[in-house]
């Protein structure tokens, strides 16, 4: 397989938007209104169990028959399952209210479907020269939305500062067209009723938030035109405050729109699937599969899809924030960007270990111990009993780590050299500290590593750099592997993108290393290849859904499996022929 293949499956871009990523499956979600507050939202039709049955009065149609909407004092609404469903079912889909290309996309991808540009390349809007699409097909679509739109990218672009600044943020995209499409499709139509019922925090919202919505409502009111309060009337807003609950309800609601292989593309919104609640060891996710046979299917298409058996009853729950990092910094993020306080089954189980902050065993007995922190710093390996006596070493290493993670995050994209540098010489310093694979920092290292690592390959590829990818990306999904559950998509892709790597065609021949060299070479290399792949794809068919068969990656991987079943067998094949045709020499004894 060439490396081009590998580059295919994988866009690495930058991505950054107000609306936090949760490694790429994520949401973002939660309310500026006490979860009590019955305003906006339907009436409790009857109880049972503790909670309130939510009556929607005709909001959410879409809805399926096997799923309701119930209410809980602790968390408000939320999405339950009437029927079981089985692991890689796809629970629902639906095309979002609104997708927008994040500025760093917006001239790579389609700003209509989100696909990325055809081998024809993308064309672009002649009047505001701001955005693209792969087709006449759809442009002509996006017209009826893009037609406001365009017209405020001109007025953007004329008095921006400088040319970086030419076009507005996704958020400020993104609230433009919410805008446009409520007064398209009816200031009273079930669309625009849909968005208002999605919570809103606007009452609680901390000062910094409060400062932020701010700017932002300036932003939106000079983007779409806006020059007195009483104008917002025409978007069905009788106040500036009115524009910040709209701001709050966007900012708690909104999903990180993906590419089939998890990389953020910009943001949607969809307020059904918005209704889902949060828990850190998620039994569902959300999706952007794009594996549909269906011609008319209209991309960008978002999935929830059960990653574990849900039972009767069950509530249906997603992941807001990144559930490879400990503890502390999901309870942080939830508390900061989705006010509330974290009661999950992990956040409340009293863990003896907890991957996320583990290191190994001091005696090195093969145990695991908890790493120290600045409250309590005394560790014990939890096999063996063996006390961590190098606790300043870890906790320094942990600082230590924490900053060139940030820095190196900071300069993936403006000096690639200096941000591998950073990761490549931090990963032997947190390993002989201890920590494990799976550890905050080391993972989230491992992974920026490899996407910097990835990114080198498509300039010059030497044996040397792939085989340091591959070992890579074996730590990273060894990682994962502690932290995630079975068929959670993030494991799925990981996995592909090793077992495609394994794939690429070797650049030259190493000397041998012995037995336990890894990567191995030759036939071992492809029958790990093999090995991986076949792995990738039984993690991606429930990651996407069985349905979609595991999304475009998964349909990806199969076709690579078959590419490895014939070399495999060219090679076996090869040796047999060898074998018959080398005359067998005689040996005196
Ligand atoms: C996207 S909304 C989910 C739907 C929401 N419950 C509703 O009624 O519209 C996210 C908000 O729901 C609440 N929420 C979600 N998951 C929660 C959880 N596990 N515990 C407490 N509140 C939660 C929080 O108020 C959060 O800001």
């Amino acid at each position: 397989m060439s490396f081009s293949d590998l580059r295919s499956a994988r866009q690495s871009k930058q991505y950054r938007s107000c609306v936090k990523a949760v490694a790429s499956i994520a949401q973002a979600a939660p309310p500026l209104r006490s979860a009590n507050d019955k305003s906006e939202r339907g009436t409790p039709a009857g109880t049972s169990d503790g909670c309130e049955v939510v009556d929607l009065k005709g909001l959410h149609q879409s809805l399926p028959s096997y799923l309701k909407i119930r209410k809980t004092d602790r968390a408000g609404r939320g999405v339950y399952a009437k029927n079981a469903s089985k692991t890689g079912s796809v629970l629902f889909f639906r095309k979002p209210h609104v997708s927008v290309l994040s500025t760093s996309c917006i001239d790579t991808h389609c700003s209509s479907c989100c696909e990325p540009a055809p081998d024809s390349g993308l064309r672009r809007c002649t009047r505001c020269r701001s955005v693209w699409y792969c087709g006449i097909k759809c442009q002509n679509s996006d017209w009826s939305l893009h037609k406001n739109e365009c017209i405020a990218l001109q007025r953007w672009a004329t008095s921006a500062p400088s040319p970086e600044l030419a076009i507005p943020s996704d958020a400020i995209r993104c609230l433009g067209r919410i805008l446009w499409s409520a007064q398209k499709e009816g200031l009273d139509s079930l669309w625009t009723r849909e968005i208002y019922t999605m919570q809103s925090h606007r009452s609680s919202l901390p000062p910094s938030a409060f400062e932020s919505h701010t700017h932002l409502a300036h932003s939106i009111v000079r983007y779409v035109g806006v020059s007195s309060p009483t104008e917002l009337a025409a978007f069905g807003l009788s106040s500036a405050g009115d524009l910040v609950d709209l701001i709050s309800r966007f900012t708690t609601n909104t999903f990180t729109l993906t590419s089939p292989s998890l990389t953020p593309l910009g943001v949607s919104v969809c307020p059904t699937i918005a209704l889902a609640n949060h828990s850190c060891d998620p039994n569902a996710v959300i999706v952007f599969p794009r594996a549909s046979s269906d011609p008319q299917a209209q991309e960008p298409l978002m999935h929830l899809v059960a990653i574990k058996d849900i039972a009767p009853d069950e509530e249906v729950l997603t992941a807001y924030v990144d559930t490879t990092l400990p503890q502390a910094k999901r309870q942080r993020e939830l508390e900061e960007t989705y006010n509330f306080s974290c009661g999950c089954a992990l956040c409340s189980k009293k863990l003896t270990i907890d991957p996320r902050a583990s290191m190994w065993c001091p005696e090195k007995c093969g145990g695991t111990c908890p790493v120290p922190t600045e409250e309590n710093n005394f560790s014990r390996c939890t096999q063996c009993r063996a006390v961590v006596s190098s606790t300043n070493a870890v906790l320094d290493a942990l600082r230590l780590g924490q900053e060139a993670l940030d820095k190196a995050s900071f300069l993936q994209y403006k000096d690639p050299r200096r941000a591998e540098r950073l990761t490549a010489n931090m990963i032997p310093i947190l390993s002989s500290a201890g920590l494990t694979p799976s550890c905050h920092p080391l993972l989230a290292i491992y992974r920026l590593r490899l996407e910097l690592l990835i990114a080198s390959l498509s300039s010059s590829i030497t044996q040397e750099v792939l085989d340091e990818t591959i070992r890579t990306a074996a730590k990273y999904s060894a990682g994962l592997t502690s932290v995630l559950s079975p068929g959670h998509p993030v494991r799925g892709v990981a996995l592909a993108e090793l077992g495609k790597l394994l794939a690429v065609d070797e650049p030259s021949s190493p000397a041998t290393g012995g037995e336990t060299k890894f990567p191995p070479s030759g036939a071992a290399r492809l029958r790990l290849a093999y090995e991986t792949l076949v792995r990738a794809r039984d993690e991606l068919v429930v990651g996407f859904g069985s349905q979609t068969g595991g999304g475009l990656v998964g349909q990806e991987v199969r076709e690579t499996l078959i590419r490895l079943e014939k070399e495999l067998g060219v090679w076996t094949q090869g040796i047999r022929n060898v074998i018959v045709d080398t005359p067998v020499e005689k040996t005196s004894q």
